[in-house]
């Protein structure tokens, strides 16, 4: 999409140009909505050991009870994007810089050597990332003498089955759109090269900046519907646990109007919660570590 640039710094002018000016539609993946998909079937493991009447009587209940849960996400997801699209763009622009402002002056964020952030859309409402990136890819965390940028990945959808991977970036010049028409690196840099992915990674991230659609203040998030993030986040969580790794802060960025009323959100056994929240008018920590490195 960009071309290939000599200067570093030009390029993440560019890329900021590119975010800000990217207009995404908004597109209609095909999620899988039947009632035997792979998550459903996550959550119903105890009927397996049923015989077969009582196992579909079983299934037959949990599904619908499913299927309520779904019809409650898709409604409130609803309810947010219309809240979202009637707030005042300049309302919006001021919560924007709050929030980034907010993220760059933090100390946990001064310190993170390796983080996922998304790269915002603005056609889908969300909180604009772009001074966050710009400042990543711009400035070298001081480390004793040595300067080393931190390290950033980000969201590339691989299918519609809520495969997601998070691909390193230090130059934004291959960002390509996808479908959904949001802008995503390719899987190979500029050299033919593989783009590092944060699974397969040798070092962990400290940090992951997420979208949403809602949130409360109990950790619960409600996505886009895709999966995608759940997915990731819990396989993610997985490896530091295998590695004994640190696990990373989950910090979801919201504006006001995203935030809900506690138990509004529906949850499944795959909704991953969330540790803390950034709105404009602060940080909002949720776990007992994210009150710690937070405040
Ligand atoms: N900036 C950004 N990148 C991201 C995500 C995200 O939420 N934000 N994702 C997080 O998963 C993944 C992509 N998932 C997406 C899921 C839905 C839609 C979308 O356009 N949804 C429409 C409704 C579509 C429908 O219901 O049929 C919408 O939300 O209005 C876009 C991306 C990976 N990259
Ligand atoms: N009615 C339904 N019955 C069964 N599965 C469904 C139904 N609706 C959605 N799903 C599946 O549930 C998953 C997404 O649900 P969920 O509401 O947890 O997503 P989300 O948390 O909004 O998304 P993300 O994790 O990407 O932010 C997808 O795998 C989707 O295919």
């Amino acid at each position: 999409m960009l071309r290939k640039l000599r200067s570093h710094g030009f390029v993440v002018q560019q890329l900021v140009a590119v975010i800000m000016s990217h207009q995404c539609t908004i597109a209609r993946p095909a999620f899988p909505r039947n009632l035997f998909s792979t998550r459903s079937r996550i959550l119903r493991p105890s009927s397996y050991a049923l015989p077969r009447s009582a196992a579909l009587a079983t299934m037959t209940t949990q599904d619908s009870h499913l299927e309520d849960i779904f019809t409650q996400k898709r409604v409130l997801r609803s309810k947010i994007k219309k809240d979202l699209r009637s707030m005042d763009p300049a309302l919006r622009s001021h919560e924007d810089d709050a929030i980034q402002k907010l993220i760059l002056e933090a100390p946990w964020f001064k310190s993170s050597k390796g983080l996922c952030a998304y790269i915002s859309c603005s056609a889908l409402r969300e909180v604009d990332t772009s001074k966050i990136l710009q400042h990543v890819l711009q400035n070298p965390t001081k480390d004793g003498e040595t300067q080393t940028p931190k390290r950033l990945y980000v969201p590339r959808v691989e299918d519609k089955n809520c495969y997601m991977r998070m691909l390193n970036i230090s130059e934004m010049n291959d960002l390509i759109a996808n479908s959904m028409n949001i802008l995503e690196p390719a899987p190979v840099d500029a050299n033919g090269n593989d783009r590092e992915d944060v699974m397969l990674a040798n070092e962990p991230v400290d940090l992951l900046l997420l979208p949403g659609l809602g949130f409360d203040k109990t950790g619960r998030r409600l996505g886009r519907g895709g999966g995608y993030y759940d997915t990731f986040l819990s396989k993610y969580k997985q490896l530091a646990t295998q590695r004994n790794w640190k696990q990373p802060l989950l910090i979801a960025l919201s504006y006001s109007v995203q935030i809900v009323e506690e138990g509004v959100i529906p949850v499944t056994e795959s909704d991953v919660f969330i540790d803390a929240l950034v709105s404009p008018s602060g940080f909002i920590p949720i776990t007992p570590v994210a009150h710690h490195t937070l405040l």
